[in-house]
């Protein structure tokens, strides 16, 4: 019988690191979650016990912490890049390097309505994510950056249908002309660059997946995920694909006939689980191949 090791990696999974900018009196916040994995042939590790080609997991934290305050972080994807291209070129038997981060929103406290330069109160808001990889072999590096969000939570009242599906003898949903859509939007979009204005394609992906969550007149949740995503490829010339995972969070009217009332789309349970889960990847044609652009660190991003 003979046994390989086929796969690994290994790397130390969601260091919190915040970083406060001090400069000046008004303080700046950046609040992350960063995950690093390490791929090369780390097979002695895995295989004998042999640590000499091994950069210890607690080395890869501080040196997502060093980097913080060293390179500082722009963006979370200008961080990525710079922590990814340090482990692959810095340390010999690395050959590639994944770097998964989410940023947590922070809103400045407003005091007497003036924001306040110190404290912060935790936005609700959607969390940035990025996932960077960069990888070596013989025909050179290459880097690849997944920007994205998720926890984007959004509802529209009206403006949604679901009808004229196909029926078998198990189905009982109603058709519906007028429902309650909501999700709890997941966007991974893949870039062919890295030389990219990250905060101002965060932004504007973000109002794009929000401004055609709106104004499509959904038949379906697929759809909608449909314009969305196009839309975002039209508008961003170097994003060559885009990942979009959508729960349906059904809200479902509540029957208030048994207390003589009617209920006209008014009132609604929202229901936890089951779900329905929608999922679409939407490519440019033509793009830059992927690579291991998608490979997850088992991480969080
Ligand atoms: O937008 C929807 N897509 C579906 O595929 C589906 N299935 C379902 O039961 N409700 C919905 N809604």
């Amino acid at each position: 019988m003979t046994l390989r090791l086929t796969d690994s990696q290994y790397g130390k999974a969601e260091s919190r690191v915040v970083r406060i900018t001090r400069d000046t009196p008004r303080h700046e916040i950046t609040d992350l979650n960063v995950t690093t994995a390490l791929r090369g042939d780390f097979s002695a590790a895995y295989l004998v016990g042999d640590q000499s080609d091994v950069l210890p997991t607690d080395t890869q934290k501080n040196t997502a912490f060093a980097y913080a305050k060293e390179v500082g972080i722009s963006s979370i994807e200008a961080y990525g890049l710079a922590l990814a291209r340090h482990f692959v070129d810095d340390v010999g038997p690395v050959q590639a390097a994944r770097i998964e981060i989410e940023q947590y929103a922070w809103d400045r406290v407003v005091v007497d309505g003036v924001e306040h330069d110190h404290t912060w109160v935790r936005s609700g808001a959607e969390v940035r994510t990025a996932a960077v990889t960069v990888e070596s072999d013989e025909a050179g590096q290459r880097a690849h950056v997944v920007a994205g969000l998720k926890d984007l939570v959004v509802l529209k009242s009206t403006g949604s249908e679901f009808h004229g599906f196909l029926t078998d003898p198990y189905t009982t949903l109603q058709e519906t002309t007028d429902r309650v859509m909501a999700t709890s939007l997941v966007a991974q979009w893949r870039m062919s660059s890295t030389d990219v204005d990250w905060d101002a394609t965060y932004a504007g992906v973000k109002a794009i997946l929000l401004r055609e969550f709106a104004t499509v007149h959904s038949l379906a949740l697929q759809q909608t995920l449909w314009h969305m995503g196009t839309a975002v490829l039209e508008a961003f010339e170097d994003i060559a694909e885009i990942r979009l995972t959508a729960p349906n969070k059904h809200h479902f009217l509540v029957d208030l006939s048994p207390f003589g009332l009617e209920n006209p789309g008014e009132v609604f349970i929202a229901a936890d689980r089951p779900y329905g889960l929608i999922e679409a990847t939407i490519a440019r044609d033509g793009a830059p191949d992927a690579g291991s652009a998608w490979r997850p660190s088992g991480g969080v991003a």
